[in-house]
């Protein structure tokens, strides 16, 4: 569903990322590691389409992200690091302006908002401003958003930055039910939260990969037989 080849991205002679190469199946959620700055928000920005890559080639659906940008982004719901929310607007208003955005029809368009409402827990406060949220709110109605129109690809850039430890679980167990029908980039800082949500994971460091395997495979081959402790592979990996 999503293939990545040789992906590079500069910004003027910084290097974002180098040469990634990867693919995510239908259905799978992968998980996107890296420490601060490794380059998880700028490869997610371009499967969404909103950078160009400087060198190699994206796919998602079949469709090249920077030769067919819009049947790709008909196909992705992309929560970016800080949600595109608009403070003024009710979070009703707000998520019926993006679904019809998405092209969405009017007759569906009710329904389809007070589905994503319900599965992000968010009815309550559907008639609250959106300043007036608190934070994990907000991410709530983010998550909300990428979810309108069911898209096939979900995109998530650290979706349970700023939730507390019910809301994440909430999150988390939301994410995990969309395996299957969903295929899913997760970008999180959350170990604990990849181990239970993931198959797969993929690590960049400083750009480049430093693994990508299942979880289980990398455990094993970093000698751990039971209680996989992903953070220590992390810190393993990405303290070059
Ligand atoms: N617009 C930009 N112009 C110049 N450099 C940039 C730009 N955006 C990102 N970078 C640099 O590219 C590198 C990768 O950044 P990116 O935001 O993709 O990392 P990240 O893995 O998402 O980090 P974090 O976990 O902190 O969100 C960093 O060195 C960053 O400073």
């Amino acid at each position: 569903m999503i293939e990545v080849q040789h992906l590079t991205k500069r910004y003027r002679d910084r290097v974002a990322v180098e040469d990634l190469t990867f693919q995510v199946e239908e259905g799978e959620i992968l998980g996107f590691l890296g420490p601060n700055g490794a380059g998880k928000s700028t490869t997610m920005k371009i499967l969404t389409g909103f950078l160009p890559p400087s060198e190699g080639t994206a796919r998602v659906g079949g469709f090249d992200v920077f030769e067919q940008p819009l049947e790709v982004k008909r196909r992705i719901g992309y929560l970016p690091e800080t949600p595109p929310l608009y403070p003024e607007m009710t979070v009703r208003g707000y998520l019926q302006f993006v679904g019809s955005l998405k092209g969405l029809p009017g007759r569906g368009l009710k329904a389809e908002v007070e589905r994503v409402a319900g599965l992000t827990g968010v009815t309550h406060v559907m008639d609250r401003v959106i300043q007036n949220l608190s934070k994990g709110y907000k991410q709530r109605v983010g998550i909300a958003q990428a979810l309108l129109g069911s898209p096939p690809v979900l995109i998530l850039d650290e979706p349970t930055e700023g939730l507390d430890p019910t809301q994440r679980a909430e999150v988390r167990a939301l994410i995990k039910s969309l395996a299957g029908k969903h295929t899913v980039i997760l970008s999180t800082h959350i170990l604990p939260e990849v181990t239970v949500t993931c198959e797969k994971v993929l690590i960049i460091n400083q750009g480049k990969i430093v693994a990508y395997d299942e979880i289980r495979k990398l455990a094993h081959l970093h000698g751990q037989a039971e209680n996989v402790s992903l953070e220590e592979i992390f810190i393993k990996l990405t303290a070059a």
